[in-house]
């Protein structure tokens, strides 16, 4: 049973971002305040381009971005505190030789007895108990994407963003993965093209060229998407 998630509001007002002369996020003005919330559209649609507003990877051009209360222009620091990011190419997120000493990074400052006993558990939670002293190299990509996620979730951020966190992931892992991140007590974004994941989240947006087409149950809108896909 999934425990009371402390969700806070995430708020895009008139967001435009621009790229290379054109706008690849136009005018997006939305309020989410849902714990699970899934983003759905076709490639190049801009959801990771949404995905990385809301930590302030990526500022808007125009308009304003605040989440849980933190305005990412003026807050960036903090933001990418409170806002843990998952990437959808585990690669760059994994920054030690091996899976242990990577997620004991993420905890650094704790006390060591409290690193060593959360690191066995991660590793433990994500299957990687076998994988711990291997060089991060050697791990698979479905790993890697485990790792990646799990050296997030270990420092128990209140808001998590997921970029397609399941497109590496075979069928068991994959439903390990959902089932993880919609149990979380976090509130949490999933970007995905898996329509099943997207359906188990309470809310859900969806994005078409660059703008916010549709939000609402998840249910209606992957009936909208449906229907644009013909
Ligand atoms: N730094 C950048 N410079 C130029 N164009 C960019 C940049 N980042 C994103 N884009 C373009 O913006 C559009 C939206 O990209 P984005 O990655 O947000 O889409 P997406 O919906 O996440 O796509 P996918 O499902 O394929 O991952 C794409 O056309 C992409 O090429």
């Amino acid at each position: 049973m999934r425990s009371e998630t402390a969700v806070g509001s995430i708020s895009l007002d008139g967001v435009t971002v621009e790229r290379e002369g054109r706008a690849i996020l136009r005018g997006v003005s939305v309020e989410l305040t849902a714990a699970r919330i899934a983003v759905i559209g076709a490639n190049g649609s801009g959801k990771s381009t949404f995905a990385r507003l809301l930590n302030g990877l990526v500022l808007p051009d125009a308009g304003r971005v605040t989440v849980h209360d933190l305005d990412s222009r003026r807050d960036t620091k903090a933001l990418r505190r409170r806002v843990g990011f998952v990437f959808t190419d585990p690669q760059s997120q994994i920054l030690m030789p091996t899976p242990a000493e990577d997620l004991a990074l993420s905890l650094r400052g704790s006390p060591r007895t409290e690193i060593a006993s959360r690191v066995a558990g991660a590793l433990a939670e994500h299957g990687l108990t076998d994988r711990a002293d291997v060089p991060a190299s050697d791990l698979s990509g479905g790993q890697k994407q485990l790792l990646a996620l799990a050296s997030v979730l270990i420092t128990e951020p209140r808001l998590i963003v997921a970029d397609e966190p399941t497109t590496l992931l075979d069928l068991r892992n994959s439903r390990r993965v959902s089932d993880l991140l919609l149990a979380l007590p976090s509130q949490v974004v999933i970007v995905t093209h898996d329509l099943a994941l997207a359906a188990r989240c309470d809310h859900a947006v969806l994005f078409d060229a660059g703008s916010l087409l549709a939000a609402g149950t998840p249910d209606d809108v992957i009936a909208e998407y449906r229907g644009r896909c013909g």
